[in-house]
């Protein structure tokens, strides 16, 4: 659902532009947004890269699901019209971080395409990098780091992504990873030559 701001509330134009911020960080800023199961990998991906982000001495921001449903999103549960809100908001905030010149990395479920594309849409061409942690449900249930998928197939969590709720795959995801054949390190290679070649990183 689309929400109009209200007619009365006008726009400021600030006086230091995403230009200037980015230019003072010397990055290009983006969205580097990992979508996928529970226990996909999605964190220790997202982790892994913003660790050798941030070695590069770049300018980072994680945004992660569990955290974000600790404090901003803590009044969103899991129906599909939270799970929709919660992707907006996030994209909203991941938008404004991006204005201010940071590599945001975002590790969500997310999964509806069609909230996935709002968020593509909220930031300029090429700025949105969309990461399909594309490993198998059976390897996720069998990893089960958090005792989830046991707790959804005995009935306990409803609405469990992958068991009673969908996941819409990507269809044209800039990078695709399985980490039950991949391994993390060369998962994180990839990611870092992907930022190198599209100049978002620039070579030393
Ligand atoms: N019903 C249900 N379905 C899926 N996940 C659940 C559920 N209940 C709790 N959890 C935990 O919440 C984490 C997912 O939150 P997200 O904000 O990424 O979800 S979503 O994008 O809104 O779908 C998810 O984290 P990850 O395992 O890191 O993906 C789970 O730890
Ligand atoms: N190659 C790999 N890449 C990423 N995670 C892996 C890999 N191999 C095993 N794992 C394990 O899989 C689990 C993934 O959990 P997590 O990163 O929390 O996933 P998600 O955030 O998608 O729920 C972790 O316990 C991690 O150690």
């Amino acid at each position: 659902m689309i929400i109009e701001p209200n007619k009365d509330v006008v726009w400021h134009q600030y006086k230091v532009n995403k230009d200037q911020r980015s230019d003072q960080k010397r990055q290009q800023p983006c969205i580097i947004w990992f979508t996928g199961l529970s226990g996909s990998g999605k964190s220790t991906l997202a982790n892994a890269v913003e660790q050798k982000l941030f070695e590069l001495n770049h300018h980072t921001y994680l945004l992660d699901g569990d955290n974000v449903r600790h404090g901003l999103n803590k009044d969103l549960g899991f129906s599909d019209q939270d799970r929709q809100e919660n992707i907006r908001r996030i994209g909203e905030l991941a938008g404004l971080f991006v204005d201010s010149g940071l590599l945001v990395l975002a590790a969500f479920i997310s999964p509806f395409r069609a909230e996935r594309r709002l968020v593509r849409e909220l930031v300029q061409p090429g700025e949105f990098i969309e990461v399909h942690v594309a490993t198998p449900l059976s390897a996720c249930e069998q990893r089960d780091p958090k005792g989830l998928y046991k707790k959804a197939r005995a009935g306990e969590i409803r609405n469990f992504t992958g068991i009673d709720s969908d996941y819409e795959a990507p269809e044209n995801a800039e990078i695709i990873i399985d980490t039950s054949t991949q391994s993390l390190e060369d998962s994180v290679s990839q990611i870092i030559g992907y930022l190198k070649a599209k100049q978002i990183l620039k070579e030393a």
